[in-house]
């Protein structure tokens, strides 16, 4: 568990962690030794001359006043160790997160990740924080309290230490035959959250579909499903729970019995007896707290596990020795790539001028989204290259890359600030002036003016209080306020009425004036003006050239271009 823990962690935490279960443990053992002091505290009070235990009595309250402090700091440890290894988790999985494969984040991801980063971190924080000082009490304290009692009375003792192994054993049982059901009823519990998530998602769908009242039958299996599990780790767990209390309660008896046996014998004072009693009732609440603190061990363990698989999974390499790109200009060279089995790039060679504009056109499915992903290395190529600047991106540092490229996609995504936040993720250093301009120049000054708020007017989470146009308006002042040498535009005006297309446009020519260009595009009157145009299908190239060549050709291209004629205006 500990292993698990600093494998999770980061090695550079096993200090404080080891530092933390040292304590942990003196603690436990002082707690055993406090009450070893009861034995000759209680012989003497019961003795000829109770006066004498006054001296004990100084040592035992000395002892517990030690087993005070010492479990004071110890707690103290663990849960500052808890909180400050929590804020370092979060900043591990986020910065992780931050850089594995766009691949990585298929649908059901987000499910998962958002119970990994609310729940999971927190239940495996809690090892640290609440759950190691308890279970290493009630496993350390009642062996200090056998030792004690072999020292003390060997009969009794060899009594007590005959219910150690057992315990021990049923522990290992039960952790081997709850493993696989507490496997099964977390990855159960990611479903079902994942379910909830889509069925919320989906609820536009649904009602459009008129299933206002109706079940969800995805979501209610799912639950199913997640009932039956927990049951199933629910039973796994029982006779383990049973096993532990008929071994204490059995144990606690033969003391009982072997203590008034001893005592009727002659070979046992009752004072004696009764600190027996005291010492075995003393043992008895911990080693029945195992059994539930063995549970939320191993639930925490589960949350460690995933933590772990996600931790372990590889971002794209960095390079060891990177290099610089000479110019903008940019080259997709005989690129094949698959989404699994499907060959969505199949042999793609391009290139792209520094500073000239490049379209792709193609039927839905043909992978043009896809070129844009591989060229901002949302994935690596299977084979070819892609390079910006004569330099394979495989080559460059992530971050250097992403600097050098500005993206504005048909979905934007805004986070709920002010549009002024907003645009200035595109250059966070950015002067308010800049801000200002970028905005100006992507027509969103005439949207700030019609919002109540004004620049500091919230947009909703997602930014749902905009329009689809409006919100492209946010995505091109940042790609504005970025000023990067490469520019990625995916489908943006695509959905947007006639009037949103004519602001939107405005904004694109100056995002794209000097800049290297590559867009995917539908609406033909962005297309007109690349310098080049390629027509992809089946992830293949099937035509290339400029707008006036490919029209003289007369094939797939004019044919298309015919079409939108026909559809748009
Ligand atoms: N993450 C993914 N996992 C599996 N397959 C994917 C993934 N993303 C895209 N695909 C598949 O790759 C193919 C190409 O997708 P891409 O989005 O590049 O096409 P597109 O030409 O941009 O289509 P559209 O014009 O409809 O947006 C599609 O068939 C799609 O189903």
């Amino acid at each position: 568990m500990i292993t698990m823990l600093l494998r999770v962690l980061g090695h550079e935490c096993a200090g404080p962690v080891r530092r933390t279960v040292a304590l942990m443990a003196a603690t436990a053992i002082a707690e055993g030794l406090s009450y070893a002091l009861l034995v000759p505290v209680l012989r003497a009070l019961f003795g000829s001359e109770p006066g004498d235990a006054w001296p004990w009595l100084l040592g035992f309250g000395a002892a517990v006043a030690g087993f005070a402090a010492l479990r004071y700091v110890a707690d103290r440890s663990g849960f500052r160790a808890g909180t400050t290894l929590l804020h370092g988790m979060y900043y591990r999985l986020g910065d992780h997160l931050a850089r594995l494969p766009i691949g990585w984040y298929r649908p059901g991801r987000i499910g998962e990740v958002s119970v990994l980063v609310s729940q999971g971190v927190l239940q495996a924080m809690s090892v640290i924080a609440h759950l190691l000082a308890p279970y290493i009490s009630a496993s350390v304290t009642p062996l200090v309290i056998v030792a004690v009692m072999l020292t003390f009375n060997w009969q009794l003792g060899l009594a007590a230490l005959i219910a150690v192994p057992v315990v021990a054993v049923i522990q290992a049982r039960t952790g081997r035959a709850t493993t696989a059901t507490d496997t099964e009823r977390v990855a159960r519990e990611r479903a079902a959250t994942g379910r909830v998530i889509e069925y919320l998602q989906a609820q536009p769908v649904l009602r459009a579909g008129g299933r206002t009242a109706e079940r969800f039958e995805l979501l209610d299996d799912s639950l199913a499903d997640l009932q039956q599990a927990s049951r199933r780790a629910t039973f796994a767990a029982l006779p383990g729970v049973l096993g532990l209390a008929v071994t204490v309660q059995a144990a606690f008896t033969s003391l009982l019995a072997l203590g008034a046996y001893l005592a009727v014998g002659g070979d046992l004072g009752a004072a004696e007896l009764l600190a027996v009693l005291v010492l075995a009732a003393r043992c008895a609440d911990p080693l029945l707290s195992l059994a539930e603190l063995g549970g939320s061990l191993r639930a925490a363990r589960a949350e460690l596990v995933r933590l772990d698989e996600v931790l372990r999974t590889e971002p794209l390499p960095e390079p060891p020795e990177p290099r610089q790109p000479a110019g903008h200009g940019v080259e997709f060279d005989a690129v094949t790539f698959r989404h699994g089995d499907r060959t969505v790039a199949d042999g793609v060679s391009l290139s792209v001028p520094d500073g000239q504009r490049l379209a792709v056109v193609g039927p839905s499915g043909a992978g043009k989204s896809t070129l844009l992903q591989l060229l901002a290395r949302f994935y690596d190529v299977d084979a070819g290259a892609v390079r910006v600047g004569g330099v394979d991106v495989r080559e460059m540092v992530a971050a250097d890359l992403m600097a050098r490229i500005a993206i504005v996609f048909q979905d934007v995504y805004l986070f709920d600030g002010t549009i002024e936040d907003n645009v200035r993720l595109g250059r966070p250093d950015a002067t308010e002036a800049e801000v200002r301009d970028a905005a100006a120049a992507a027509r969103l000054d005439e949207v700030v003016e019609r919002l109540p708020g004004g620049w500091s007017a919230h947009v909703g989470e997602g930014g749902t209080l905009l329009s689809g146009g409006e919100r492209q308006r946010v995505a091109i002042a940042r790609a504005l306020l970025k000023d990067a040498p490469i520019v990625l535009l995916d489908e943006v005006t695509s959905a947007l009425d006639p009037v949103s297309e004519a602001a939107v446009h405005a904004g694109i020519e100056r995002l794209m004036a000097g800049r290297t260009v590559v867009m995917v595009a539908h609406r033909m009157r962005t297309v007109r003006r690349a310098d080049q145009v390629a027509f992809l299908d089946g992830g293949r190239i099937v035509e290339q050239g400029s707008h006036d060549e490919l029209l003289r050709l007369g094939g797939r291209y004019a044919g298309y271009w015919d079409l939108t004629q026909v559809v748009q205006y």
